[in-house]
């Protein structure tokens, strides 16, 4: 496939290269410098688009690519207010979109478990819950995309957390305390941490921590490449979760 990459940084020099090592052409390499001067015509003989950018692009990417009839992988985190509005606009022009906090197989995994883990916790109402997320200080967003999606996966399971809050932990930042009803997604940004997700549940009389960590940014880099290639040839609003059997 010809690819066009959005984003050319720390994730997307790793996909140009696990995306030559599966065959695949970098058609495209588009950064802050060249963004303003790509029109629908630069992406016309393109297969697919990666973004791995910045959160204030990831909505005029998607926009340009489903105007170029371009399937765009979007991999870039911190833009999910506008969901509702380019899935909408997806649908209608019949498009193709595939987005996802995180492209590993690991953390799809546990995405996975964290639903059930939840579930079977539901009843115990000994336990409180709350995730905590650590990432590299260069990181734009808090709580990172990741840490969303596994709140999420807890909210949908429980009848005592309807909401999360979210907790920067640093020098000069205000410390949350979260209500009863209220996920704490704390967040912590420590020098190059890939990035590490844990659940912890905990009661007077034990804890439960459930962790994920990666050890380098290759499971999401080519977990994105398979993304891409699973996605050419179809059409609609897709999230990774749906590329994996098991959620099914
Ligand atoms: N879903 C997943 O599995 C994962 C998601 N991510 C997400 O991917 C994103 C990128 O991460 P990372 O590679 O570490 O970030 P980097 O900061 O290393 O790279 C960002 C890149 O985006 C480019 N860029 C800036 N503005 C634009 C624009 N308008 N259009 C296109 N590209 C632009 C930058 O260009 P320049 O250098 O010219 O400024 C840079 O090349 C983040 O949102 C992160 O959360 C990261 C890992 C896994
Ligand atoms: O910015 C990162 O680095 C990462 N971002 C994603 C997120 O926000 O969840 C995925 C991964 O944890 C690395």
């Amino acid at each position: 496939m010809k690819i066009v990459l959005f984003g050319y940084g720390k994730m997307g020099q790793i996909i140009e290269k696990f995306a030559q090592k599966r065959g695949h052409e970098i058609h495209l390499i588009v950064n802050s410098e060249n963004r303003n001067l790509i029109r629908v015509a630069d992406l016309e003989d393109a297969d697919v688009a990666i973004d791995f950018g910045v959160p204030q692009a990831a909505l005029s990417n998607m926009e340009l690519c489903l105007e170029a009839n371009l399937p765009i992988v979007m991999g870039t985190t911190g833009w999910y207010e506008h969901i509702d509005a380019i899935k909408a606009k997806c649908l209608s022009v019949e498009g193709s979109i595939l987005y996802g906090s995180n492209f590993s197989i690991g953390v799809n995994i546990f995405f996975h478990i964290n639903k059930m883990l939840a579930k079977a916790i539901q009843p115990y109402k000994a336990y409180d819950v709350q995730v905590e997320e650590i990432h590299h200080i260069h990181k734009l967003d808090a709580p990172s995309g990741t840490a969303i999606t596994i709140a999420e996966g807890i909210l949908n399971n429980s009848d005592v957390k309807t909401a999360w809050v979210n907790s920067l932990v640093g020098e000069g930042e205000e410390e949350i305390i979260p209500k009863a009803n209220e996920l704490l997604i704390e967040s912590h940004r420590i020098e190059e941490v890939p990035g590490t997700h844990t659940v912890v549940y905990s009661s007077e009389v034990d804890q439960i921590e459930f962790k994920h960590t990666a050890h380098s940014r290759d499971g999401f880099a080519l977990g994105s490449v398979i993304a891409a290639e699973w996605l050419f040839g179809k059409q609609g609003f897709y999230q990774v979760t749906e590329m994996f059997d098991f959620n099914r």
